[in-house]
């Protein structure tokens, strides 16, 4: 098995522009709440935020969580909100996520290419989800579909998106439900210096971190947010967000965090978790 492939747009900079927007948790039900957050309105404000953002970018990642529930009209209005923005988007699981119903979002637009190639850059949209499970795993196929990934075009810069933190963001209770087989990854990018950066979600936080050469990047979910650095469970009052990157020829990954300006989403400070 292969990657399924995209051909993406190089800009006219020589750039490839992106954007991530991760964790909406959505449901069935437009007016639930995930501890005291209304979901489809604070990822109804983060895509009015972008609309407002004379940032140009052509193509979204969506970085798995997308659906609370597992619900097919769940994933549906996922991708009827994410089409207000008038750009391919693709996608990769979360541990919260359920594939079955998530093929929804291709009936309704959302693309299931793994494999972007550009001009300079190729950006790899893997899957890390143990169904069932908040922690994560790459399984042998994930792993030999990588490898064969990266030797193809063994020229080009890479980007891996991914659901799970591969490195510790630093909270013990977030961390125990990170990639469990880390190490088997970073044996495959070993090889391959080209490899230049990792984005992720699942952290609910902003996360910039340069490890071994490559920039670890976790984007804040368009929801609720977890307190970083924090030993047990704990919310943060930080409102949703989104994040930019450009991807430039020579390899460097720019990149700028946006959040929802006013503190109009924020969750019931007594919850324990979810
Ligand atoms: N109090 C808690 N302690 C440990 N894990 C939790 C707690 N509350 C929620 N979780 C899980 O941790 C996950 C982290 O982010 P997720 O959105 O994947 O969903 C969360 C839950 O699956
Ligand atoms: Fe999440």
């Amino acid at each position: 098995m292969a990657l399924t492939k995209l051909n993406i747009t190089t800009a006219e900079d020589g750039c490839v522009h992106l954007l991530q927007v991760t964790d909406t948790h959505l449901f069935a039900d437009e007016q639930t709440g995930l501890l005291g957050v209304n979901t489809n309105a604070s990822f109804q404000a983060v895509l009015n935020d972008i609309k407002n953002d004379n940032i140009r970018f052509d193509y979204i990642l969506a970085t798995g969580d997308l659906s609370q529930d597992h619900s097919k009209a769940s994933y549906q209005r996922f991708a009827e909100n994410i089409a207000q923005l008038q750009r391919p988007c693709v996608w990769l699981p979360g541990n919260h996520d359920m594939q079955a119903n998530m093929q929804t979002l291709e009936q309704h637009g959302v693309l299931g290419a793994k494999q972007l190639i550009s001009e300079h850059w190729q950006v790899l949209m893997l899957d890390t989800q143990v169904e069932g499970s908040p922690h994560g795993m790459m399984s042998q196929q994930q792993i030999d579909e990588l490898k064969q990934a990266l030797s193809e075009y063994p020229d080009k810069h890479v980007l891996i998106a991914m659901h799970h933190q591969a490195i510790p963001v630093g909270s013990k209770w977030l961390d125990q439900h990170n990639l469990k087989n880390a190490s088997q990854f970073f044996e495959v990018i070993a090889d391959f210096p080209n490899v230049r950066g990792v984005v992720f979600g699942h952290v609910h936080q902003n996360y910039e971190f340069q490890f071994d050469g490559v920039a670890f990047i976790a984007t804040p979910s368009t929801c609720i947010q977890f307190l970083p650095l924090s030993a047990n469970f704990a919310l943060d009052h930080q409102q949703p967000g989104w994040r930019y990157l450009q991807l430039t020829p020579e390899g460097r990954i720019a990149t700028r965090l946006r959040r929802l300006s006013e503190r109009s989403f924020l969750p019931d400070p007594k919850s324990k978790g979810y």
